[in-house]
């Protein structure tokens, strides 16, 4: 495998809007592409494999976003420099302005009822509470009773359906107060609510617009403290004066402002020990800074090169991708006309030996066909005819085989498999099937819930797997089915990722959870350099668990089957 890395994907949040309410489809991962590698993505659906790639190739939806995370990409040139490319702030860039109305409004409503919280607990004493909670069970009560006592009434008028509504909603409201036992659980709500906090204001600040003026006297405040901070020398009597009166008063709901605030006390008493997390809200500001129309402009051409050039996405129904009233010859001169510059005839030409490259027997003829005269697998080829034209460096194949019957299946791998090692790119391969990955993949990475739950060589996930879920997706291999019974399924579905998920998110599914698992979320526990776990049974406490029996012999297993064939072992 080469060791250049591509691409590298860091604690990368998305999240999407819907109808009013936000989903997290990801939820802080990580991974590292290297060039020339295959990486595979596995999971069940909805676990995140198609988001995490569309963050890279410039494909989000336009009601989601990356709330948090980077993500770069190291492309090189014709000449072989590499020039570092940050995908997360050039897709910031040209995020729907629809969707960052929501965010921030979303963002807003929620620092308001987490400060308002956050203020009820303070303020809210012993007595208070013992006060509140007397005259709300003596509200609950009038309310069950008048419910009980006047059914028919109370369906009828509107007037006392709406009071009743709003005293029940406002005892819910209030029912964590006169839930708050001892300063123990005080704290833990506390808590609860700063870490929520700093969570909207990560995503606040990454969309929030400041006025030009305001721009300008924020900027110079962060360059003057930026320049003390270098060369640790203390603020004059002018930069205080002017700090002071046109930011440092001055009241910014953002967080940037705030932890500026609190560099700027540091300054002023000559500490300059804080000087790296003055350099990391220096980076923030660079992100909101740079949000207006003339880079809305750039990053948009930015993203449509990267998008068509040089990561090239292959998907599941090649009609996602093909015009049906064009001829496929057509389809793929243009390509060649846009991103490689070639005339006419020279795009014609090559078009021709792409579609042979592919496997398209009688080229020349088939060129004038529309998508429709081929077959589905043929269809495929064309696809992949059309990506290999971008000459990418990156090529997400997003389940191309699973709508293909399998004598089908294995031709459009081999195919994939052969362009790889002929064209040199790094293929992203999503799949639900870990059958199909063992034979092309040179890693795995394994996803639930919108996280990383294992990855690690195709030989480490196959053979020295450790998470209950990897077993379970191992499990459900057809190959280890038995004649005549029913195939192992897992139980149960994944968690709505509408709500906050406590500790791990295969719990609930998982036979083997621990007390721990329902509390706090695993930590990746590192295995070798190349395997990681996202389990507590990888805890030095935790029980010793043994691996599924069925899957204890799969190397000798596997050796013995026709269906899959690791890919080193060709
Ligand atoms: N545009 C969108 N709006 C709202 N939710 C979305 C959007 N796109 C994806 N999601 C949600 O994000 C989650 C992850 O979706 P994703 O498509 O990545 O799953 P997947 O693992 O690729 O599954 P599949 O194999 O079914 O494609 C799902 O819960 C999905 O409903």
């Amino acid at each position: 495998m080469n060791e250049r890395k591509i691409l590298i994907v860091d604690d990368v949040e998305v999240k999407f809007r819907v109808r009013n309410k936000v989903l997290k489809a990801i939820r802080g991962v990580s991974f590292d592409l290297y060039d020339q590698e295959i990486l595979a993505i596995v999971g069940e659906s909805g676990s995140g494999k198609s988001v995490i790639t569309k963050t890279f190739t410039g494909m989000l939806e336009s009601n989601g976003w990356i709330s948090s995370g980077s993500i770069t990409y190291f492309p090189s040139d014709d000449e072989g420099n590499i020039k570092p490319t940050d995908l997360v702030n050039t897709q910031r860039q040209i995020t729907e302005p629809q969707t960052k109305k929501f965010i921030l409004k979303n963002c807003k409503k929620i620092i308001k009822q987490l400060e308002k919280r956050k203020k009820l607990i303070l303020e809210t004493s012993v007595e208070k509470r013992k006060e509140l909670t007397e005259k709300y069970n003596l509200k609950a009560d009038e309310i069950a009773l008048k419910k009980m006592k006047n059914e028919n009434a109370f369906k009828e008028s509107w007037f006392s359906r709406f009071t009743i509504n709003k005293l029940e909603k406002r005892i819910t409201q209030n029912k964590f107060i006169l839930d708050l036992g001892d300063e123990d659980f005080k704290k833990t709500e506390l808590n609860k609510i700063e870490y929520e906090l700093t969570e909207v204001l990560k995503d606040y600040t990454q969309f929030t617009s400041i006025s030009f003026i305001k721009k300008f006297s924020i900027g110079k405040a962060i360059k003057i403290m930026g320049n003390r901070f270098s060369q640790q020398t203390s603020l004059t009597e002018k930069e205080i004066k002017f700090i002071n009166k046109k930011f440092k008063l001055k009241k910014y709901n953002s967080k940037l402002i705030m932890d500026l605030n609190e560099l700027y006390k540091e300054l002023l008493e000559n500490n300059f020990e804080q000087y790296e997390s003055f350099k990391s809200v220096e980076d923030d500001w660079k992100k909101i800074k740079n949000l207006n129309f003339i880079n809305r402009k750039r990053a948009n051409k930015e993203i449509t090169k990267i998008r068509g050039k040089t990561i090239a996405t292959i998907f599941q129904d090649p009609m996602t991708s093909l015009n049906p009233l064009l001829s496929v010859g057509f389809q793929i001169c243009e390509v060649l006309k846009k991103h490689r510059n070639l005339s006419k005839n020279a795009a014609k030409k090559e078009a021709i030996n792409l579609l042979e490259k592919v496997g398209i027997p009688n080229p020349e003829k088939r060129f004038k066909d529309i998508p429709s005269m081929y077959s589905g697998g043929m269809r495929q080829r064309v696809v992949i005819a059309i990506a290999l034209a971008c000459r990418p460096k990156i090529l997400i194949c997003d389940e191309p085989t699973t709508a293909l019957d399998v004598t089908i299946q294995a031709q459009i791998l081999e195919l994939i498999r052969n362009l790889q090692k002929e064209y040199n790119f790094a293929i992203v391969f999503i799949t639900h099937d870990l059958g199909v990955v063992a034979s092309i993949a040179t890693r795995i990475m394994v996803m639930y819930s919108g996280q990383v739950v294992e990855k690690g060589t195709v030989d480490e996930i196959f053979y020295n797997s450790m998470h209950p879920y990897t077993w379970a997706l191992l499990l459900s291999l057809p190959q280890l089915g038995t004649k005549g019974e029913e195939l192992y399924s897992i139980e149960g579905t994944p968690p709505s990722l509408f709500s906050k998920i406590l500790g791990d998110s295969f719990a609930p599914r998982n036979k083997l959870a621990l007390k721990i698992d329902y509390i706090h979320e695993p930590p990746l526990f590192k295995i070798s350099e190349t395997h990681f776990v996202k389990s507590w049974l990888l805890d030095k406490r935790a029980p010793k668990i043994e691996k599924p029996k069925e899957l204890v012999n799969l190397h000798n297993f596997i050796k013995k089957q026709e269906g899959i064939k690791l890919n080193n072992e060709q």
